[in-house]
């Protein structure tokens, strides 16, 4: 089932062409991974496919409705975005900041019920942070703070998790638990985009790529394919060592521009 769907989607900002003709699908089921270098446009297509931003052209439907028709509360009820180095700006402890995740659940004055509770314990649970439940959200560590965020956003219990580099800021560890949760996360009804510069572990998490260069789709498909020597020589200007020893590996060896 077709969960999101962008049809020849263009976005402009001051005259400056930022997405151009982009097409993308996501299948419920699905953990697809959106990659390409720095500027090509990637957190710009995940805030247009949030609803965040409206495209100059082309459109974006959820489960077949148009996204500019989708009320904003369902909207932020089916759709999480999750920001790229996300700031927290309010003293708020974790477990209430995780907890804002449930709002687009609630009715005005509504205050939070059994059932809103398990799903912020879970969000706290899977990304590990519990122990930090009464800290401070703002005087956590930058690794600490991304992991908050993304409990906030499963809080939600989204149909669809737009990731915008999810693990940047993790360590090794975290990186591979929370591909791990991103995986889990994308089963049956629900599906999840994620932007990563993380190649090798793209290659191994994602059951589909997009790769985006200066604003449009060069390559998609299965990543075997995308991931080719030849796309990353002709978007990152790298010469790549590729390899897969039960995992799949993806190796830089030589910036080509120096
Ligand atoms: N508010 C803005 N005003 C002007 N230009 C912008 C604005 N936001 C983004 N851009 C430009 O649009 C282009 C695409 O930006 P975007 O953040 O989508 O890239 P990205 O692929 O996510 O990059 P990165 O990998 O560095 O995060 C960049 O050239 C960026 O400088």
């Amino acid at each position: 089932m077709s969960l999101l769907e962008a049809t020849a989607v263009s976005f402009k900002r001051q005259q400056q062409t930022l997405l151009q003709a982009v097409d993308l699908e996501l299948q419920a089921g699905e953990l697809v991974g959106l990659i390409g270098p720095n500027g090509a446009g990637k957190s710009t297509l995940l805030k247009i496919l949030a609803g965040l931003q409206t495209p100059n052209s082309g459109s974006v439907k959820f489960q077949n409705q148009a996204l500019t028709q989708l009320p904003a509360k369902i909207r932020s009820q089916k759709l999480a975005w999750l920001a790229q180095g996300g700031t927290i700006h309010w003293p708020l402890s974790v477990e209430r900041l995780v907890a804002l995740g449930r709002l687009p659940h609630l009715a005005a004055w509504q205050s939070i019920s059994p059932s809103d509770q398990a799903a912020i314990e879970q969000a706290l649970q899977q990304t590990g942070i519990a122990h930090l439940r009464t800290r401070d959200a703002t005087t956590l560590s930058g690794g600490e703070r991304t992991r908050v965020l993304l409990a906030r956003a499963l809080a939600a219990e989204p149909i669809v998790l737009l990731a915008d580099e999810p693990i940047a800021a993790l360590d090794p560890g975290y990186q591979l638990q929370t591909l791990e949760l991103l995986r889990a996360f994308s089963q049956e009804k629900r599906a999840c985009i994620v932007v990563l510069h993380e190649l090798s572990l793209a290659a191994r998490y994602c059951d589909r790529l997009y790769l985006l260069d200066k604003g449009c789709v060069v390559d998609t498909g299965s990543v075997t394919k995308v991931l080719s020597i030849e796309n990353l020589k002709t978007v990152y200007h790298i010469e790549c060592e590729i390899g897969c020893n039960k995992i799949p590996w993806i190796i830089p060896r030589r910036y080509l521009y120096n």
